[in-house]
C-alpha cells in the first residue's frame, strides 16, 4: 500500500525550513509586539504571516479543503480548536514568540499532522541553531537526518528536567509553579532547564540533553510536534497526573522513561487550565 502520509511529511520538513529562514530574516527588522491573553503573552507580525504561509503552502500543494488546520494565531479567532479524525496540521509558526522578540536564539516552526486523532509525524526546525528535528510514527526521530534517543538515566538524582513558567502572572499560579520547581530542585536533581519553546524543550528530552520536560498552561501546538519526536526517540507522554497523555489538556509530562516520569509527577501541584477543545 502506498505510504500516503510520506509526501505531507516531506513537505512539513520543506517548508518549516522556509518558515525558519523567514523567522530569522524577520529577526533582523523592528519587531512589532502586540498581546494576546495577557501582557506578557506575545505576539508579532511575524507569527501571523509565517502561520499564513505556512498553511497557504499546504492548500497549494494538497488542495484547498483537503485537510483541516489548528494554528496557534487563528485558533484565537475560531474558538475551541477541536481535532476531528479528518487529516489535521496543527501549527506553531513561531514557538517561542518571547524568545524571538528578546533575541533569544531559540525559536522554533512546530508542525504535526493527525489523523483519526493519531499523531502521524511532527517537524521542529529550531531556526537559530538550524536545527531540525523530525519522526513519524513508527520510524525513528532524526535531527538532521542524525537517529536521536532518550537518555538512559533512571535515577533522579541524575537528571535534568525542563519546565517553563509560561505567561499565566496569577499570583497564585506563579507561587504554584514556583513551589513545583523548588520541589524538584531540592530532590535534588543536577538543574533545572528552559528554552522558553515547548516544542525544543521537547527535542531536548528526545536527543537525551534532558530527562524530562513537563509544563501546565502549553497549547496542543506547542507541543504536539515534539510528541511524535520524543515517543519514536524511546521517551514516555504522559498527562502531569501520570495518566494518558491528552493532547487538547494543556498540561503534558514528556520524559526519558517512566521511572524518572512518576518520580518527577510526584513534586508536580497541578493547577487548571482551559482545555484547548474547550470541554
Ligand atoms: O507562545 P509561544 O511562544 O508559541 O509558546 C510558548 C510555549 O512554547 C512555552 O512552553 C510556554 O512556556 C510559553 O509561555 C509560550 O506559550
Ligand atoms: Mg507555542
Amino acid at each position: 500500500m502506498a505510504d500516503e502520509w510520506q509526501d505531507p511529511y516531506d513537505f512539513a520538513v520543506e517548508v518549516a525550513k522556509i518558515a525558519g529562514k523567514i523567522i530569522r530574516r524577520a529577526a533582523e527588522e523592528e519587531i512589532k509586539v502586540n498581546t494576546k491573553s495577557c501582557t506578557v503573552d506575545l505576539v508579532t507580525a511575524t507569527d501571523v504571516r509565517v502561520e499564513k504561509i505556512i498553511i497557504g503552502a499546504i492548500k497549494e500543494k494538497f488542495g484547498e479543503d483537503t485537510h483541516c488546520f489548528i494554528g496557534e494565531e487563528s485558533a484565537a479567532a475560531k474558538g475551541p480548536s477541536v481535532l476531528t479524525d479528518k487529516p489535521t496540521w496543527i501549527i506553531d509558526p513561531v514557538d517561542g514568540t518571547t524568545n524571538f522578540v528578546h533575541g533569544f536564539p531559540f525559536v522554533a516552526v512546530s508542525i504535526a499532522f493527525a489523523v483519526n486523532k493519531e499523531l502521524e509525524f511532527g517537524v521542529v526546525y529550531s531556526c537559530f541553531e538550524d536545527k531540525l528535528y523530525k519522526a513519524r510514527k513508527g520510524k525513528g526521530a532524526y535531527c538532521d537526518d542524525e537517529k536521536i534517543e532518550v537518555s538512559d538515566i533512571k535515577d533522579i538524582h541524575k537528571s535534568v528536567v525542563i519546565s517553563e513558567f509560561g505567561t499565566n502572572r496569577n499570583v497564585d499560579v506563579v507561587t504554584e509553579i514556583c513551589a513545583t520547581m523548588k520541589r524538584i530542585l531540592l530532590i535534588p536533581v543536577h538543574g533545572i532547564r528552559g528554552t522558553g519553546t515547548a516544542a525544543t524543550n521537547m527535542c531536548m528530552v528526545a536527543c537525551g540533553a534532558v530527562e524530562a520536560f513537563f509544563e501546565i498552561g502549553i497549547h496542543c501546538w506547542d507541543v504536539a510536534a515534539g510528541a511524535v519526536i520524543v515517543q519514536e526517540a524511546g521517551g514516555v507522554l504522559l498527562d502531569v497526573d501520570g495518566g494518558p497523555f491528552d493532547l487538547m489538556s494543556r498540561r503534558m509530562m514528556s520524559a526519558n522513561n517512566r521511572t524518572i516520569a512518576d518520580r518527577v509527577i510526584k513534586e508536580i501541584k497541578i493547577f487548571p487550565a482551559e482545555r484547548d477543545d474547550g470541554k
